[in-house]
């Protein structure tokens, strides 16, 4: 029966030009050039190879940033493995923006979207901070809306970081930058005034995109982003809910009780669990 399977898998990729390797066991992994990338990829592996249920899952929501790289990179290797190819065939990625979308092409897998699929059985995504309670600050990539979107249309939500994202406790702490908050255009002034007038941010900026591109980021949904300054955020679900309600305002980039684990790789080569 798998001489068949694997005679059968071997047949249908030859025709896609894709040739079969089995999965690299990460133990044995080459060097890369930092030992951050190292930890990066040792925690999205280890994402992957743990919550992936690859004989049920079907629609799998690839993330955007760095680490994510190295779960698009995984979830290519079972598609490449006689043993999961069968399976991984079937998988189908829903991108959370451009870069993730061009992830999901390298790696031979196949693409989604959202609109078609808006029930995932599990997605990966990276962070810019967690804290003690698995919320999160995203959005230092400007991804933020559809990362949201498809993060609260998964079933499971795995963060795949490295070691620098772990908060000590309180958001804010590591992640200084601010809170990114994704604005319509023509209401940012209006959300900077509110941010510092109601709010009482400590300080809010229009992300610029210099130097790759004069004036402000853009986003994947032609809107802009605010990152915004409350210092160490106690109470994430509160601010939350404050910044949604002023007007203009599309996302923002506080991930609330939305993640069921986070993995942190480390420079030696473990990885840290959080639940
Ligand atoms: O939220 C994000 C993009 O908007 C990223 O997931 C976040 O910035 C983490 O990126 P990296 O893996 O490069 O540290």
């Amino acid at each position: 029966m798998l001489r068949n399977l694997n005679k059968f898998v071997r047949f249908s990729t030859r025709g896609f030009g894709l040739k079969m390797s089995p999965l690299p066991d990460v133990k044995h992994l080459p060097a890369l050039h930092s030992t951050l990338e190292q930890a990066k990829r040792f925690a999205a592996y280890r994402a992957v190879d743990e919550n992936l249920d690859y004989a049920n899952h079907r629609v799998i929501g690839v993330g955007s940033g760095s680490t994510v790289i190295y779960v698009a990179e995984r979830l290519g290797q079972y598609l490449l493995d006689p043993q999961y190819s069968i399976y991984a065939s079937q998988f189908v990625c829903i991108p959370t923006g451009f870069q993730s979308k061009e992830l999901i092409l390298t790696n031979g897998l196949r693409l989604g979207s959202v609109e078609q699929y808006p029930a995932l059985d599990i997605v990966f995504d990276g962070a810019d901070e967690v804290d003690e309670n698995l919320q999160l600050i995203k959005g230092g990539g400007g991804c933020l809306f559809q990362e949201k979107l498809v993060s609260t249309s998964a079933a499971k939500f795995i963060v795949v970081a490295d070691y620098r994202k772990r908060s000590p406790k309180y958001l804010g702490t590591n992640w200084v930058k601010g809170v990114p908050i994704e604005v319509v255009p023509s209401g940012y002034i209006r959300v900077l005034r509110d941010l510092k007038t109601k709010l009482k941010c400590k300080n809010a900026v229009l992300r610029q995109g210099a130097p790759a591109k004069a004036g402000p980021v853009v986003t994947d949904n032609c809107n802009f982003i605010i990152d915004a300054d409350f210092g160490k955020i106690e109470r994430p679900e509160i601010l939350h809910r404050d910044i949604k309600m002023l007007v203009g305002v599309v996302e923002t980039g506080l991930f609330i009780d939305n993640a069921s684990k986070a993995y942190f790789g480390n420079p030696d080569g473990s990885v840290e669990l959080q639940v």
